[in-house]
């Protein structure tokens, strides 16, 4: 096999990836393992970092000696990771000090409350672009400052380290001589202000945060370090570092100010490319950093719903409806097209634009004649009226910047196989849903920063070029029954969403 090669390690929430690509950007080789989800209460979810680490190094080494392809062959390893998953462990011996608390997790709800009733929440908003929600890392870390004995003693002797899932793998990959991480996981922290770029005092004062147990912010495609020698043979170089969704926004080549893509894996994750200034949502949504080359932020206004392919596995593990996800596309098919039933699978409360932690599912309209194939069609549209909930509210935000709304939506991760509930997509969207040949474009944006580090790659327009269409769905709905549908999803999520 000629050519250089790039590896990605995609560490997401539900398992760990190693993908080879070549440096044209296809796929060669993949390796992966599932990723063990701890619930040790109700609301909270951890993972083994131990468990992350070790899949790490088997994944990378099963993809190289699959392909016979040595270290010396690979120009650079690029990481890409689930976001906000937090991580401390001690500098001296990289022992964690707790498991990593999940993006999912809530038990920092009613600190965030607190914040929220001290009137934190507008400067908060200015500084991160987030709004003061568990989700995020920061009160995460302070939990486990707080709750971990010796801790906050062991961070004032200047002993621990704090990093998101990225943050932990560069540590371990480069023996612990790099203590970095990447502008758009920084962002995801509560802790970073993204005008600045630089970790802020006030924000770690008001999260009760030492600054000296963070990591260093780097570009995402620059220098992190090489790997230590013996863990693959020989030294790789690690040239590339964003947050998945970022990653995936790369892999989709949403470079130009508007261009956008949603995610759908456990959750959906839409992000709009807003060019070099972040925006303020007045809608609910987040501002984040999208990428930052040579020092130079650009931003993206993100939708985040905590349930999208998580519910295809809850019919499957929980219900047990079928067998395999991939059943759900006939099942939807043969569905009783009079059948009005509505799933909102608000399992962990809503995410953007409702943010109602108290929110649960529901299941509405049953009537004698529901079946499996009713209650999965329901389940596939639920994440298509998601999808319209964020895309309605980016729309709006833009609309108010004078900014064109969405034309298009460019779609990645594990649903999107599903042709029913794309062309359902596109039809409840009333834009078209545009699938690329390459769906694994988390691990493909991580190789493609991967290769901008090393050079390989001159800019994001060798980048862009590289992008290639699999398949347009045009949206065929007739507008009155798209607006009836919708109205009876906006009914369904009224009577789940709490009031205070
Ligand atoms: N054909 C399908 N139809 C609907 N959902 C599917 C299909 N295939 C996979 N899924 C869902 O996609 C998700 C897997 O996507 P993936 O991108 O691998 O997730 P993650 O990166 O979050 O681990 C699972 O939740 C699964 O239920
Ligand atoms: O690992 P995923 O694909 O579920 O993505 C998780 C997100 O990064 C959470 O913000």
């Amino acid at each position: 096999m000629g050519g250089r090669h790039l590896l990605a390690i995609d560490q997401g929430t539900t398992s760990t990836r190693a993908i080879l690509f070549g440096e044209d950007g296809s796929p060669r080789f993949e390796a992966r393992r599932e990723l063990r989800q701890i619930y040790p209460a109700q609301g909270w979810v951890e993972h083994d970092g131990e468990e992350i680490w070790t899949a790490t190094l088997e994944v990378a080494r099963e993809v190289l000696g699959a392909s016979g392809i040595s270290a010396r062959e690979v120009a650079a390893i690029g990481i890409t990771n689930q976001r906000e998953t937090t991580c401390v462990w001690e500098r001296r011996t990289g022992r964690l000090l707790h498991h990593a608390i999940v993006w999912q997790d809530r038990r920092t709800a009613e600190t965030c409350a607190r914040l929220r009733a001290a009137g934190a929440e507008a400067m908060v908003a200015a500084k991160t672009g987030l709004l003061i929600d568990p989700y995020f890392s920061g009160t995460k870390l302070a939990w486990i400052l707080d709750h971990v004995p010796e801790a906050r003693h062991l961070a004032a002797r200047g002993e621990l380290a704090f990093g998101t899932i990225d943050s932990f793998l560069l540590w371990r990959l480069t023996g612990g001589r790099v203590h970095a991480t990447d502008a758009t996981n920084a962002a995801r922290t509560l802790l970073f202000d993204i005008n600045t770029q630089k970790w802020d005092q006030g924000l770690l004062d008001l999260i009760d945060v030492p600054a000296n147990v963070l990591p260093e912010v780097r570009d995402c495609a620059g220098d992190f370090g090489e790997t230590e020698p013996g863990l693959f043979g020989a030294a790789i170089a690690i040239r590339g570092i964003a947050g998945d969704q970022q990653s995936a926004a790369i892999g989709q080549a949403c470079f130009a100010p508007g261009s956008i893509k949603a995610t759908y894996g456990t959750g959906c994750f839409v992000l709009v490319n807003t060019g070099d200034a972040p925006i303020a949502s007045h809608h609910r949504l987040l501002s984040t950093v999208a990428l930052r080359q040579a020092g130079r932020p650009s931003f993206a206004l993100e939708g985040s719903i905590f349930v999208a392919g998580a519910a295809v596995q809850w019919l499957r593990d929980g219900l047990r409806l079928f067998k395999g996800a991939a059943e759900t596309e006939a099942l939807a098919r043969a569905a009783r097209p009079d059948s009005a039933v509505y799933m909102v699978p608000a399992f962990t409360g809503l995410g953007a634009p409702h943010w109602n932690p108290d929110a649960r599912g529901a299941i509405l309209g049953l009537t004698r004649d529901t079946g499996i194939a009713e209650i999965v069609r329901a389940t596939l549209e639920a994440i298509a009226f998601q999808t319209r909930d964020l895309i309605e509210a980016i729309g709006n935000d833009l609309a108010e910047q004078g900014r064109p709304r969405p034309a298009s939506l460019r779609v990645d991760g594990g649903m999107v196989v599903n042709d029913w509930a794309m062309q359902f997509l596109a039809d409840m969207l009333g834009i078209p849903v545009e699938r690329p040949k390459v769906t694994e474009t988390t691990a493909l944006g991580a190789a493609f920063l991967a290769g901008l580090g090393a050079g390989i790659y001159k800019s994001t327009d060798d980048l862009a070029r590289t992008w290639a269409l699999d398949r347009r769905f045009e949206p065929r709905m007739s507008a009155p029954e798209r607006a009836d549908r919708w109205a009876g999803w906006q009914q369904a999520v009224a009577r789940v969403v709490s009031r205070p």
